[in-house]
């Protein structure tokens, strides 16, 4: 498994007969990490399902390693692009292993069972999210953020060279939060994930694409692109990029919100 490069191409996503976002265009090199911010209802979501292969674009085309993902057949695709949905849950009827497993399938022959090294690749998986005891658990007596680790390891298990995760850090804690990046960071595959926590973005990620109104309005790497112009026009919060005293790492602190508008937009 090596990474690929990911390449969106005037990329436009439907609803419908509601356009949510058009005229997206991306470049993720191999290897690197992409997060896509914008305030709720952006179209973050809808973008990352027809990026992962979820859903066809009305126009415009996604390449990973130079091959139009839409054209895959399922299986070729599900070994290209792993991809974790914002509110997905386990199936509460499997095993913690069982879930996990699943990641598996597009690498096996169906009727073959289990072989060590597959069980292997699903307990490093577990490991890597900390959940290494936990194989023969029912998904049921998880809590929230552990049902989401197991989806995590999942997606990991599938070794694929894209990862795909909406909101990885919701029903994380802090620790985790931080755990998490710090494994992602570790990991030879492009990844492309929804973020709302823009001081993560800040570190962890090596460029970010802005959607706002169903638009890239500006990509970049983060620390050029996630000034206090921008979170003012499209977040409508202060903020301010600070030097961190003792790891001279940049953080973003968020200082106040503009009263919200309660006017939806309809297009
Ligand atoms: N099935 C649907 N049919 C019609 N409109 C939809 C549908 N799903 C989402 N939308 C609309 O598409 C827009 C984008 O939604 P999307 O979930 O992609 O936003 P998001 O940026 O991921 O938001 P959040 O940060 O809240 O998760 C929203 O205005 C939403 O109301």
């Amino acid at each position: 498994m090596a990474s690929a490069t990911v390449d969106v191409s005037g990329v436009e996503c439907r609803r419908g007969n509601r356009t949510i976002v058009s005229d997206v265009h991306v470049h993720v090199a191999a290897g690197t990490r992409l997060a896509l911010v914008g305030p709720n209802g952006a179209g973050k979501s809808t973008l990352l399902r027809v990026l992962a292969g979820l859903d066809a674009p009305a126009s415009g085309a996604v390449h990973v390693g130079g091959v139009d993902l839409h054209t895959m057949r399922a299986r070729q695709r599900a070994r290209t692009v792993a991809v974790v949905g914002q509110e997905e849950q386990p199936s509460a009827e499997l095993t913690v292993a069982e879930a996990v497993g699943l990641g598996r399938t597009p690498h096996r022959n169906p009727w073959a069972p289990a072989e060590d090294t597959e069980r292997a690749i699903v307990d490093h998986a577990l490991r890597t999210v900390g959940l290494g005891g936990y194989g023969r658990r029912s998904c049921m007596q998880l809590s929230g953020g552990e049902r989401h680790r197991v989806l995590l390891a999942r997606a990991l298990a599938q070794e694929t060279p894209v990862l795909v995760l909406d909101e990885p850090t919701n029903h994380l804690d802090a620790a985790w939060r931080l755990r998490l990046m710090q494994t992602l960071d570790a990991l030879d595959r492009t990844i492309v994930a929804a973020m709302h926590d823009l001081d993560l973005v800040l570190r962890h990620f090596d460029s970010v694409a802005v959607i706002f109104n169903g638009r890239v309005v500006a990509q970049g790497a983060p620390i050029e692109v996630l000034d206090s112009t921008l979170l003012a026009a499209v977040f409508a919060v202060g903020g301010d990029v600070i030097t961190h005293p003792r790891t001279g790492k940049p953080h973003l602190l968020l200082t106040d919100a503009q009263p919200a508008s309660d006017s939806p937009e309809d297009n």
